[in-house]
């Protein structure tokens, strides 16, 4: 597949696809890159139902295949919170420092081996005229004492991949980028996109 376009408005999940999709020899687009400014409203429960929103909005709007990502934060000592409230969880102006304080508030002095977290990634693929479907891929690890690192996005300074002693935004684009829940969800459409061929 030459260009796909999803339907993000994420910059750090742009980044991350562009890169990975670079090896495949498909471009990226999102919907930064087109006029409008669209929001679709996440009224989801899932990480699924959240995904399958964005692709099949953005798909039957203007009639073309589109991908799209929900992912998030599930922190065990917290209930799996953040989960799919991870964007707005300190609010909706959706702050990620914010958000990360309040994880790292919210668990106190939590001892480390209390601390195991996992980021999930749905991608949801909508094609016009076909059932959309989605895949799920997952990145385990824990919650640091405190934020360290400048690469990344959102929760990434504060959570530390399982054999790693860095955290991912201590972490290089591609070292994140071969183990990530993003990444790991991806490895699952390989047959699909390899499918859809030129
Ligand atoms: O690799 C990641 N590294 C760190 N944090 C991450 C990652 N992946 C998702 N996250 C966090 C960011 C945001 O707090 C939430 C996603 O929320 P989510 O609704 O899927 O994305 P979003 O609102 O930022 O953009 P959009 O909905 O337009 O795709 O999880
Ligand atoms: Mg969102």
């Amino acid at each position: 597949m030459k260009e796909i376009v999803i339907a993000t408005n994420n910059k750090g999940k742009v980044k991350e696809f562009e890169q990975m999709f670079s090896a495949l020899g498909t471009r990226v687009k999102s919907l930064q890159d087109f006029e409008e400014d669209i929001d679709v409203e996440e009224t989801g429960e899932t990480f699924e139902e959240n995904a399958l929103l964005k692709a099949e909005t953005i798909s039957r709007k203007w009639n073309i295949p589109v991908i799209a990502d929900d992912s998030g934060i599930v922190v065990d000592a917290l209930d799996g919170r953040p989960g799919v409230y991870s964007a707005r969880y300190a609010g909706e102006e959706k702050n990620d420092k914010k958000n990360l304080e309040k994880v790292l508030n919210e668990l106190g002095s939590t001892s480390v081996k209390d601390r195991t977290a996992r980021f999930v990634c749905v991608i949801a693929v909508a094609i016009p005229g076909e059932e959309s479907f989605t895949k799920r891929g997952t990145c385990e690890g824990a919650i640091a004492l405190q934020p360290r690192g400048e690469h990344g996005f959102g929760y990434d300074p504060i959570f530390i991949p399982n054999g790693y002693k860095r955290t991912m935004a201590e972490l290089t684009a591609e070292e994140k980028n071969s183990i990530s829940h993003r990444r790991n969800a991806l490895k699952k459409l390989e047959g699909w996109l390899r499918e859809k061929g030129e």
